[in-house]
C-alpha cells in the first residue's frame, strides 16, 4: 500500500489542552476524534501542509510550530505516516469547516471517543512535561540531592530519573526511596536506572534503559513508563522497536559528567530525531535557556543532570 503523508497538529494553550476535532460523516472513521490536519500535497513539506489545512480547516494562522513526532499506521484504506507538529503560537478566531466538533482536551482527562486507532500513543507522548530531571546524588551526596529535588519538585518539575548506578547498593537503596515518595508527594513520575526490582520495590513508575540494558532487552519491561538513553540512529530505532515511551538523545553539547563522547550538536540532533516515532529528550549541557532551541530542533524537551538542580 502507498504510504500518505499527513500533517497533524496538536495545537496547545498555555494551560497545556489542546485541541481536537470529531470526523465528519462520509469520511473514514465518521464520529472519531483527531488532530486537524490533512493530507500533505506532492508539492509540499509537511510544514506547509500543516500551514494549509490549519488556514483551510479552522481559518488560524500559524506562527509557532515545532515538528514533533512522526507515526506510521496502516489502516484498511492507507498506510499513513502522520507528522505530528506542537503549535504553539497561532492568531485569527477558530472557524472549524470540516469537522462535526471541536473540543479542548486534556490527555490525562480525555472526555471525547472514539480516538483514531493511530493516535493512542500520541496522547500518552502528550503526557511528558517538557523537562526530565536525572538524579546525581552520588556526585554530591543523597541528602544534598534530596534538598534539590524537592526544591525543583515545588518549581514543577514532573518527571525524574534517579541516575545512581555508581552508588553502593544500601545507600542508593536507601537515597532511591525518599527520592520516590518525594516525587510522588507532588505528583511527579520517577523512573530508574537500569533497575528492574528496584523499581517494583519501591512502586516507581518506570525505568530507564541505559544503553547496553537496551540493546539487549527483548521486551519493553512491564511498567507504565520507559525510557532508553540512546546516542546513534539505530539505538533510537532500538528503542522505538521495543516500545518504549521516550528516549533521551545526546549528548547534544559537550558535558563534565561524559567527556569522553563527541557532542553531536543541535543540527544532527534534529537529523537524528526527524522520523522518530518517539519523543526524544536532548541530553548533553542543557539548562532551562536550552529548551527553546530544543523544542525547535524536534525535541520533546531537556534532559539534565546538573542543570535540573537549582541549589548544586
Ligand atoms: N487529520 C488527521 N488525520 C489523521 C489523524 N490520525 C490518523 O490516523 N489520521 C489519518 O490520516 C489521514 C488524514 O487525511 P485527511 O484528513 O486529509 O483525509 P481524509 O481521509 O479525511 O479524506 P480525503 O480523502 O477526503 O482527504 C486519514 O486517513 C486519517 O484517518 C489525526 O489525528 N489527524
Amino acid at each position: 500500500m502507498k504510504k500518505v503523508d499527513v500533517a497533524a497538529a496538536v495545537i496547545l494553550r498555555p494551560d497545556g489542552s489542546f485541541l481536537l476535532g470529531q470526523r465528519a460523516p462520509g469520511t473514514f472513521y465518521p464520529g472519531y476524534w483527531e488532530f486537524p490536519g490533512g493530507k500533505v500535497e506532492p508539492d509540499e513539506t509537511p510544514r506547509e501542509a500543516l500551514v494549509r489545512e490549519l488556514h483551510e480547516e479552522l481559518g488560524i494562522a500559524v506562527e509557532t510550530a515545532h515538528p514533533w513526532i512522526v507515526r506510521e499506521h496502516v489502516y484498511e484504506h492507507a498506510h499513513v505516516r502522520l507528522h505530528f507538529f506542537r503549535v504553539v503560537a497561532w492568531h485569527g478566531e477558530l472557524q472549524d469547516h470540516v469537522h462535526t466538533a471541536l473540543s479542548w482536551q486534556r490527555a490525562d482527562a480525555l472526555d471525547v471517543a472514539p480516538m483514531l486507532p493511530a493516535n493512542a500513543p500520541v496522547l500518552k507522548a502528550l503526557q511528558l512535561p517538557a523537562v526530565y530531571g536525572i538524579s546525581h546524588a552520588h556526585a554530591i551526596g543523597a541528602d544534598a540531592q534530596l534538598a534539590a529535588l524537592a526544591q525543583a519538585l515545588q518549581q514543577g518539575l514532573r518527571l525524574v530519573q534517579l541516575r545512581e548506578a555508581a552508588m553502593p547498593e544500601l545507600a542508593r537503596e536507601g537515597f532511591a526511596a525518599q527520592a520516590v515518595a518525594l516525587c510522588h508527594r507532588h505528583g511527579a513520575r520517577v523512573l530508574i536506572n537500569g533497575d528492574t526490582q528496584l523499581a517494583w520495590a519501591l512502586g516507581a513508575d518506570g525505568v530507564h534503559l541505559p544503553v547496553e540494558k537496551l540493546m539487549q532487552s527483548r521486551q519493553r519491561p512491564e511498567f507504565p513508563l520507559v525510557g532508553a538513553s540512546c546516542h546513534d540512529a539505530p539505538e533510537l530505532a532500538r528503542a522505538a522497536v521495543l516500545g518504549a515511551d521516550f528516549a533521551v538523545l545526546g549528548p547534544v553539547q559537550a558535558t563534565a559528567s561524559h567527556p569522553q563522547q563527541p557532542a553531536l550538536g543541535w543540527e544532527k540532533f534534529a537529523r537524528l530525531i526527524e522520523y522518530s516515532p518517539l519523543p526524544v529528550y536532548a541530553l548533553g549541557g542543557m539548562r532551562q535557556a536550552d529548551l527553546p532551541r530544543a523544542l525547535a530542533a524536534g525535541a520533546q524537551g531537556i534532559a539534565a543532570i546538573r542543570g535540573a538542580w537549582t541549589t548544586d
